[in-house]
């Protein structure tokens, strides 16, 4: 269980990029975060990761409050071109982590063999890095995190530089590796689409320094089709839901079930808009 309560964080130089979040996710949830650009969702996933400490609040993780990089976190990161060593081949870049799993070199050979063959990169192996084009490498980070099987996997705009094809069965990977693994996933995403089709649930968060304006419920059954789900009532009007939650519309949340949402900060976030 992933906890985070009045949550701040202020950057050293005086940017407050995050003020008093609440957020609770439960175990082998996926929940997408979306809100408009700048509003501070990296932030939230640095802290959550424990690469940055909160300036207020905590992160609790399990009860216990996050203070490093905790056990069990894979994180695919935005910055794709910064992730992988160059010095490593693909197969080597995603076998890395697991050494911290005790796996011997034979299992993690054909777990990194076997997680680049899912993301559609089997001949890629033995190449390195910068041998690929760059929605090549997010793959190979994907790749990465998802042949640790962690219990926490947060994801910050994983699928922004693959072609729209490879995006789509990205997602569906995501999707069949969250319910065969069970793990707990945050997914950062600009794509409102995504956010519903990919999502149990949807946090939309508000401008800078944000929170959360909105945690907005998707009823959609747990196995998801590309062109039978998007095509549902249920999809369509949720995507139309969070789609104006973005843009600040405030009549969207008059329209949905508020139980989740904190209308305060709604109110507040938008009071001088
Ligand atoms: N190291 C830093 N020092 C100071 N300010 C920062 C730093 N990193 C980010 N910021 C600021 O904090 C705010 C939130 O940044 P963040 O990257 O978390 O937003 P985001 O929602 O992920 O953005 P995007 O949608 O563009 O990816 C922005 O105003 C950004 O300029």
């Amino acid at each position: 269980m992933l906890e985070i309560t009045a949550l701040s964080h202020t950057y050293p130089d005086g940017h407050v990029a995050i003020r008093g979040m609440d957020l609770a996710v439960g175990d082998g949830e996926l929940v997408s975060v979306v809100g408009p650009s700048g509003c501070g969702k990296s932030t939230l996933l640095r802290c959550i990761a424990g690469l940055i400490p909160p300036s207020g609040g905590q992160v609790l993780l399990d009860g216990d409050p996050v203070r490093g990089v905790p056990d069990g976190l894979a994180v695919v990161f935005q910055d794709y071109s910064r992730s992988l060593f160059p010095w490593l081949t693909v197969r080597d870049n995603v076998a890395l982590p697991l050494r911290r799993r005790g796996m011997s070199k034979a299992d993690r050979r054909a777990a990194a063999t076997e997680a680049l063959e899912s993301v559609g990169l089997a001949d890629a192996g033995r190449k390195y890095p910068w041998q690929l084009s760059g929605g090549m490498q997010q793959r190979v980070s994907i790749a990465r995190a998802l042949a640790y099987k962690p219990t926490l996997l947060l994801m910050d705009e994983p699928f922004g530089s693959v072609d729209a094809q490879t995006r789509e069965d990205l997602e569906d990977l995501v999707l069949q590796v969250h319910r065969a693994e069970k793990m707990t996933i945050l997914l950062v995403t600009h794509d409102i689409d995504e956010s519903v089709y990919v999502g149990d649930r949807v946090v939309v968060l508000g401008p800078s320094p944000t929170g959360v304006l909105a945690d907005v419920p998707v009823a959609l059954p747990s196995v998801r089709d590309q062109i039978e789900t998007r095509a549902m009532p249920e999809f369509i009007r949720t995507r139309a839901t969070v789609g104006r939650l973005v843009r600040g519309d405030r009549s969207a949340l008059e329209k949905m079930d508020t139980k989740n949402t904190d209308m305060a900060g709604l109110r507040g976030a938008y009071k001088d808009a």
